[in-house]
């Protein structure tokens, strides 16, 4: 990996919904103190919940879009959604930054931030359809929906993935992307 001594990489945690991506990354960063996850711009309602991230109208979203303020953005489930140019800002003070991608957009993610891991995480379809409606923040339509684009492949072309198998306990998908992601983390300067 051609790697610049300052920046850190992004890594793409990326899955079905209801595959764990948010809990994945918010017990990476316990683990491991070095890793940053980056906050989202999302025109979802702010009373929704999930992770933390800045919600915005769409208006307000074309408005960012228009100023260049996003490193990357995408439309998904009615929704959009953005990366903010702040991320190169993380990139230089993190040993690696997770952020949740659409599968859609990795390969323009590649382009973007040079040094992408993409950690692509898998969980038996019926532990998704049960995650789905324990976690309660979408309806029975909207979850059909989501779980019709469970089987989303990867883009050919990307130059590093590791895959981790999110249907067992939680705790046992973490240490394994842990030790998955070790090798590409920068150290971070004391
Ligand atoms: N390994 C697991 N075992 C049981 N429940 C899990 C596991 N991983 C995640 N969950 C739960 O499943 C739901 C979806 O997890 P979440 O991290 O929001 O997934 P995603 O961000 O991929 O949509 C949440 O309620 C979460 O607590
Ligand atoms: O194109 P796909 O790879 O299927 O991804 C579709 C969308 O799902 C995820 O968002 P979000 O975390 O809001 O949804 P989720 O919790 O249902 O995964 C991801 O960040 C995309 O925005």
């Amino acid at each position: 990996m051609s790697r610049s001594p300052q920046k850190a990489p992004v890594i793409a945690v990326v899955g079905p919904s209801g595959v764990g991506k948010d809990s994945l990354m918010d017990a990476l960063m316990q683990r491991h103190a070095g890793l940053l996850k980056q906050r989202r711009v999302i025109t979802r309602a702010p009373e929704l919940g999930g992770e933390d991230y800045e919600a915005v109208s769409e208006v307000e979203f074309a408005d960012l879009c228009a100023e260049r303020s996003f490193a990357l953005h995408w439309a998904a489930h009615g929704l959009f959604y953005a990366i903010p140019q702040q991320i190169e800002t993380a990139r230089r003070e993190a040993s690696g930054v997770l952020v949740n991608l659409s599968r859609k957009v990795l390969l323009e993610a590649q382009a973007v931030f040079g040094d992408l891991v993409v950690l692509s995480v898998t969980a038996k379809p019926e532990a998704l359809a049960a995650r789905l409606s324990a976690r309660g923040r979408e309806d029975t339509a909207e979850v059909e929906r989501r779980l019709a684009r469970a089987g989303t492949p990867l883009p050919a072309g990307l130059a590093h993935v590791v895959e981790v198998d999110n249907s067992g306990d939680l705790q046992t998908a973490v240490v394994a992307a842990e030790a998955a992601l070790l090798p590409w983390l920068q150290p971070v300067r004391a």
